[in-house]
């Protein structure tokens, strides 16, 4: 896909975008088939609905569907799961400076963290060319293989010294506190509120990654500190929310100012799993893990169904009843492009905790974001202006092409500042220049000059211009047939 120029990506985006949500169903356990559990979820043919068949008394059999944007069956692999969720589509858009949030959600051993961080996750062995070298590696170790290729590309063709730089950062929420996965040795990081940032995480680690093993090595560390526990349920169980976070800062030059700054961001989300006792039958500091897990999912659930409502804002979404949903609160409702992973499994023993979910995410499909580049209020004014200047320019060539007049360009090499012009009078002996600078000012090419006629026609409009501020926009209407802004 080629890249959007920085200009042409600010035109292009900033609306707003429903978070897009997927079902990936995943094969029935070994466990699951020795219990003798049927298949009750299936994906249908069309690629985005979920069937659910339920048994109610005797032979009686209740069919529902969910409609996504996509439905993945047991058989979908790794890599169609990367291609199929378009997640080459918002990695380019952090490229471009813009937050995307991944997240993933289901009932514990539904397959949240296969699908984000895959098989024997932390064991990687990626090169700098980005190469993928394991088909069960997660979303997470494809995402940055491919932005590391991706960001090779770019500056490969680009002639300024350093253009994207990458850091990153791993936390989990443990039991309504915030753990750096990679500085286990620090005590809980605090939670912090700025108007710049919204909630944030004060005092995280960032590591620099320069290349593909870097932020490999953040990955191996971060899963290794991860609280993992062992349940009826999943032997690997995740007791915690983990956030797994990118920074790609880019820079990027317009004519000789200096250099603007993009920040683009890459969460990862993997949620803790909702689990019921009675079937994991987690007793001990277990049971108060699921007592804090479950009454975060609670709480999630409750701002996912208050926007799904379109309510918005802090106040009305009761985003700070958890330290999750403080953290979430940018991917849900807030300006960073979002993707859902709704992970299900297909036993028919699953069938309370699986309908749950698929409600779940059908509130979340409603979710409206307004996704925006990320950069300093400074930058987005030069860019502004930056864009004005083209804007104009193209509008000014336009209006001189409708008077037949030569293009700007053109009178940059060869003009003679007419006398009529204020500059020119100060200065009395006619220029010859080559500026750019200067060419604005004349508003003539050389082969007009001379023609007494245009001459008077436009000495005309320099007045009307002059007397009359309006008057430009007026011209503009009646040149254009329709009302444009001019400023
Ligand atoms: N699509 C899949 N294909 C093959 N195996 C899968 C798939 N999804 C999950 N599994 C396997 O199912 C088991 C449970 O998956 P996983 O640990 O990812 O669940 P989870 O949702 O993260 O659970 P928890 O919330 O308890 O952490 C693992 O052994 C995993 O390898």
């Amino acid at each position: 896909m080629a890249a959007a120029s920085p200009e042409e990506s600010i035109m292009s985006k900033e609306k707003e975008a429903n978070i897009n949500v997927y079902v990936r169903i995943r094969p029935l356990s070994r466990e699951e088939i020795i219990a003798g559990d049927k298949c009750a979820v299936t994906a249908l043919k069309d690629g985005k609905t979920a069937q659910v068949v339920e048994e109610g008394g005797g032979y009686k059999l209740t069919t529902r569907t969910f409609k996504f944007d996509g439905c993945l069956g047991p058989t979908a692999d790794q890599d169609q799961v990367m291609e199929r969720l378009k997640v080459v589509k918002m990695l380019d858009s952090v490229l471009e400076g813009y937050s995307s949030t991944i997240m993933a959600c289901g009932q514990t051993g539904s397959g949240k963290t296969y699908t984000m961080s895959g098989r024997d996750e932390g064991v990687h062995k990626g090169n700098n060319l980005g190469k993928m070298e394991r088909k069960e590696d997660g979303l997470i170790a494809r995402s940055v293989s491919y932005l590391f290729e991706s960001i090779n590309k770019r500056t490969s063709n680009s002639d300024q010294e350093k253009i994207y730089t990458m850091r990153a950062s791993y936390y989990e929420v443990y039991n309504e506190q915030v753990n750096d996965l990679l500085r286990l040795d620090a005590p809980p990081r605090d939670v912090k509120w700025s108007s710049k940032d919204g909630f944030y995480v004060d005092n995280l680690l960032l590591v620099d990654c320069e290349t593909l093993d870097d932020v490999f090595a953040v990955l191996e560390e971060g899963s290794r500190n991860r609280k993992v526990g062992s349940h009826e349920m999943n032997k690997d169980s995740s007791r915690s929310h983990c956030i797994m976070t990118l920074h790609v800062d880019s820079n990027f030059w317009i004519g000789d100012c200096a250099p603007i700054t993009r920040y683009g961001r890459m969460l990862f989300v993997d949620l803790a799993g909702s689990e019921r006792l009675k079937k994991s039958k987690s007793s001990g500091e277990m049971l108060r893990e699921t007592g804090n897990i479950n009454r975060s999912l609670f709480t999630l659930g409750k701002v996912i169904s208050a926007l799904s409502e379109g309510k918005r804002g802090d106040g009305m979404v009761p985003y700070r009843e958890s330290l999750l949903t403080k953290l979430m609160m940018e991917s849900l409702g807030g300006n960073s492009l979002a993707l859902m992973i709704a992970c299900v499994s297909p036993s028919s023993s699953a069938l309370d905790e699986t309908l749950s979910t698929l409600h779940y995410g059908t509130c979340a499909k409603h979710i409206i974001n307004a996704p925006s580049v990320n950069m300093d209020a400074r930058d987005k004014v030069v860019l502004e202006l930056e864009l004005e200047i083209v804007r104009l320019k193209k509008e000014n060539s336009l209006l001189r092409s409708k008077l037949g007049l030569a293009d700007e360009e053109e009178i940059a090499t060869t003009v003679t500042i007419p006398p009529y012009c204020a500059s020119a009078k100060r200065n009395k002996s006619p220029r010859k220049t080559s500026t750019e600078s200067n060419c604005k000012t004349s508003g003539l090419a050389k082969a007009d000059l001379g023609n007494p006629s245009l001459e008077k026609q436009l000495k005309g409009l320099e007045k009307l211009f002059a007397k009359d501020g309006n008057f430009y926009q007026r011209f503009a209407t009646f040149i254009f047939g329709g009302k444009r802004r001019l400023r």
